[in-house]
Order: C-alpha cells, then structure tokens, then sequence
C-alpha cells in the first residue's frame, strides 16, 4: 500500500477531520465507519449519533426531522427502495444533493472492491446560486429575443418561425390555413396629432383587443411598425373572413383610450390562404397584396386575396 507510513496516515486523518469537504466512510454493509465534523453538519447531527448508524437509518432521520438533506417525498420507506435502486452500482457516483437550509453539496461515493464506502461532500452552494441566475437570464434573454418589447406579443423573428413551423403540420395534415395581415389606417396622423406616446398607447391596446379576438392556438404578432399579423391553421376563407370581421369591429367599434385622447382607429386586413403548399415569403406577398386592396378600396376592411386573383 503506497504512503502507508503511520506519520501520514495520522496527518491525513488531521486533515479530514479540519477539512470543510464532509468525508465519511461506511462498511460493506452500510454503516458508518466515522465521518469528520463537516459530513455531521450536513446532517445536523453530532459524531456520537453518526457512529454505527445505517445509511438508511440516517436518512430517516433526516426525513423525521426535516433537517440536513432535502428529502422531499411522502413517504421515506419508497423513497428509500428508489435510492438503493442507484446505489452500489458502480464503484464511483456523483450527484448534486440540496439542504432544507439551502446548502447546495456535489456528493461522491466511492467504493472498494471490499465494499467499504468513501462519501466526500463538496459545498456547491455558490456555483449553484450562478447557475440559477444563469438559467433566469438566459429564460429573460430567449423571452427579450422573441417578444415585441412595447405590445408584449411575438415580433416578427417569432411570428414568422411560429407560423412556418405550423405551415409544415398543415401541409403534412392538408388542411386549410389563413394568414391575416393588418395595418391600421392612417397611423402616421395619430402620431402627428397626439404624439408618439399615444401611438405607443395605441398599438398596445391594438394588441391586447387583437389577441382577445383570437383562439388560443392562433398565432400572433406585431411584425412591424403598425403592421401585425395573425395566422389561423385549420381555417377555411368563410372562418378567415369571420375572423377578420371580428377583429375589424373589435377595433373600429370601440374607442381607444391614449392619455386624455379617446381614438377612434381602424385596420385594414389582407388574407391569404394556403394548404400549406405556399412558404411564408408567398403568403406574406399574398396577404400584402390583398391589404394593398383593402387600403385602396377604402380602409377599415378586409380582402382575401384567393377572391382578388380571380
Ligand atoms: N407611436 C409609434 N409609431 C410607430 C411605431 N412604429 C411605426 N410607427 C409609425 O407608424 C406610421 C405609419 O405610417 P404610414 O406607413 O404612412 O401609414 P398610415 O399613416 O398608417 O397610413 P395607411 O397605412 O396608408 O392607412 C409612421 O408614422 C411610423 O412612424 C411605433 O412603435 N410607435
């Protein structure tokens, strides 16, 4: 046995027993050999109670006692059979364990070919804590990329990859879909007689009504200034057209409230339809050509362009 000398074995015992890493050793049959003072803090328990105790015994008393490691199950004794179901079955393990005192430790057991155990338990508590705020910023980060930042609904990047996503399963299903494209009407004269924060106030409002209008399935967006769009997947021209209608009247009937100014605003609505056999690109070009009618045939209404090409 390599550095077998009494001097360092007496000096790696010191080490441990001072060291902020929990060590414990357990016997073949899973009892605790000794640990040092660091493995007893997790626990919550003193040496003298560690000494002899079975692993199962020490978790169920950390159970009982809702003390040192966080087990969260209803009742211990399946909880139990799930754990030695993991354990003892290679000769190394590692994995993460959570206190109720919101200790974070990366444990690892280690066996001999005799079946004594090593447990060393490592406080992760600060990696876990960056971790987290990681998670939270790049969960913020992913929402920032894919939502419009005023209206709060998808922007274009998440409009557009939603609905050709969706295209894909039509065409696979054929069945009918319809993109709406609205633009309302005469936008620039609300900015110019109100101010920019009305018009702010404005495409907010747009939004909200818009998707109340809307099924919980359809896909929605603000795919440019004051242009947004829907796109409805299993919807025949009738649909489209009701759909289209409601969301014309949702708007025009009903005033929107910006500062002290009550507007009255309108959209105008180009549709396009597909089986799934047109990409994005063609029904947006579709659906824009249909709106360049609804503007020039008025305002305030909605053209479907399979109508316009006949
Ligand atoms: N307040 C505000 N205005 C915006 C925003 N994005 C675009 N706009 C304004 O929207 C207006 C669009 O004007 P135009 O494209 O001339 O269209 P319009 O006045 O709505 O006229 P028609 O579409 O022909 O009915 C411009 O004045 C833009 O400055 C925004 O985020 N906030």
């Amino acid at each position: 046995m390599p550095f077998s000398s009494p001097q360092f074995q007496q000096k790696l015992l010191e080490f441990i027993d001072v060291c902020t890493d929990g060590y414990a050793v357990l016997t073949a049959d899973d009892k605790m050999l000794g640990c040092n003072q660091a493995f007893c803090d997790i626990f919550y328990q003193d040496q003298r109670k560690m000494l002899g105790i079975s692993f199962d015994d020490l978790m169920r008393l950390a159970f009982e006692e809702r003390k040192g490691i966080r087990i969260e199950a209803d009742n211990i004794e399946e909880w139990l059979a799930q754990a030695q179901q993991k354990r003892r079955q290679n000769p190394f393990r590692l994995f993460e364990v959570d206190l109720t005192d919101g200790r974070w430790f990366l444990f690892s057991e280690q066996i001999l070919p005799s079946g004594e155990m090593l447990i060393q338990a490592k406080e992760i508590t600060k990696q876990k804590v960056l971790e987290h705020q990681l998670y939270s910023k790049v969960a913020s980060l992913s929402e920032l990329a894919l939502t419009d930042e005023l209206t709060k609904v998808a922007n274009r990047r998440c409009f557009v990859d939603s609905v050709e996503a969706e295209l894909a399963r039509c065409q696979r299903n054929e069945q009918p879909a319809a993109l709406l494209l609205l633009d309302l009407d005469f936008f620039k004269s609300v900015n110019d007689t109100y101010g920019h924060q009305a018009g702010d106030e404005v495409l907010k409002a747009t939004a909200n009504r818009v998707k109340k209008a809307l099924r919980e399935y359809d896909i929605f967006g603000r795919i440019g200034g004051e242009e947004f769009a829907v796109f409805l997947s299993e919807t025949d021209p009738a649909t489209a057209l009701h759909v289209a209608e409601r969301v014309r009247v949702i708007l025009a009937d009903y005033p929107i409230k910006a500062g002290s100014a009550e507007l009255c605003v309108t959209t105008s609505i180009g549709i396009a339809l597909t089986h799934g056999e047109s990409n994005f690109e063609e029904l947006y070009l579709q659906a824009d050509s249909a709106l360049y009618m609804a503007k020039r045939n008025g305002r305030n209404r909605a053209e479907l362009f399979a109508l316009l090409s006949e």
